[in-house]
């Protein structure tokens, strides 16, 4: 029998691995019996009804979250069983934009790119700067080095978070909602450039979005969450036909469906003091 192909989430040796992991915040179980490989150099979108439980997979993942039982593999080795100089070092090889656009904002755009670097590592200024400069190239900012993140849009601004997570050549850039806010040509230069870095530096993407034009458009895998579970991965194409009516609800932007419009309340006649079989 053949071996699946690298990029299929079946493919041996997968970056990231969640096996059976059930995890939440305090007692509450947000996850439970989660089972997720994103391949390498892939990007894999995230999607799925709101407090379904994304965020946390990007928690699980960067390890600011630890499992109630299961494991999360990095790299064919358990987070768990990392001391805080291993934690420390899958972690720089992790690019994470939880608050895309974070910039510190009495930095210029050059510092701020250069910050992780001269953070992290010994390099000499000089190396910084050719290192800052390629990495603000790769996103089309090259020219905005010396403005301060008051002076650019909020696209611009976003490029240049993706230019610092990238700063240190991440194996794996995790985005969280990368597309929101953004009108809809910033959102196609931001999709354009996730894929785009994706291939050319071989990164290995997750994506937690809404926007599914968008992110169809760049995920090679889509999975959804919903109700702390996985309820249907494939490709977009597959996503697009499935007949699984919450896949077809998020996909068609349809407001009602399994996931209800109506919050439970109690009947309309009630509510409102009508008889009679009004609704
Ligand atoms: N720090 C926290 N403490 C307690 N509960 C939390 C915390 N963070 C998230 N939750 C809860 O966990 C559930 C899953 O949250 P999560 O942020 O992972 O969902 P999500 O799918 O990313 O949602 P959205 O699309 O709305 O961002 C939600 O019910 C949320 O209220």
């Amino acid at each position: 029998m053949s071996s699946p192909p690298v990029d299929s989430p079946d493919a041996p040796n997968p970056l990231i691995e969640l096996r059976n992991v059930t995890c939440g915040y305090g007692d509450r179980v947000v996850l439970e019996n989660v089972n997720l490989t994103v391949p390498r150099g892939k990007v894999l979108a995230l999607m799925g009804t709101s407090g379904g439980g994304k965020t946390t997979v990007l928690r699980l993942v960067g390890r600011l979250l630890a499992p109630m039982s299961g494991q999360v593999m990095f790299d064919g080795v358990d987070l768990a069983t990392l001391d805080t100089d291993g934690l420390y070092a899958a972690r720089r090889r992790m690019g994470m934009l939880f608050q895309f656009g974070a910039l510190f904002t009495d930095l210029s755009v050059f510092d701020n790119v250069a910050f992780p670097l001269r953070e992290h590592t010994n390099l000499s200024e000089a190396m910084v700067h050719d290192l800052v400069l390629m990495k603000l190239n790769a996103v089309g900012l090259r020219g905005a080095r010396d403005l301060l993140p008051s002076q650019v849009s909020g696209g611009m601004a976003r490029r240049v978070a993706l230019a610092r997570a990238i700063a240190l050549d991440p194996e794996l850039i995790m985005y969280d909602e990368p597309f929101a806010g953004l009108d809809p040509i910033s959102m196609s230069v931001a999709a354009t450039l996730i894929r785009d870095l994706n291939r050319a530096l071989g990164i290995t993407s997750i994506v937690v979005s809404h926007d599914v034009d968008e992110t169809f458009l760049i995920a090679d895998h889509v999975v959804f969450v919903a109700n702390g579970r996985i309820v249907a991965q494939g490709s977009p194409e597959e996503m697009r036909a499935s007949t699984d009516p919450l896949v077809q609800q998020f996909v068609g932007g349809q407001p009602d469906g399994p996931v209800r419009f109506h919050y439970p309340a109690a009947p309309l006649e009630q509510d409102f003091g009508v008889g009679g079989g009004a609704r």
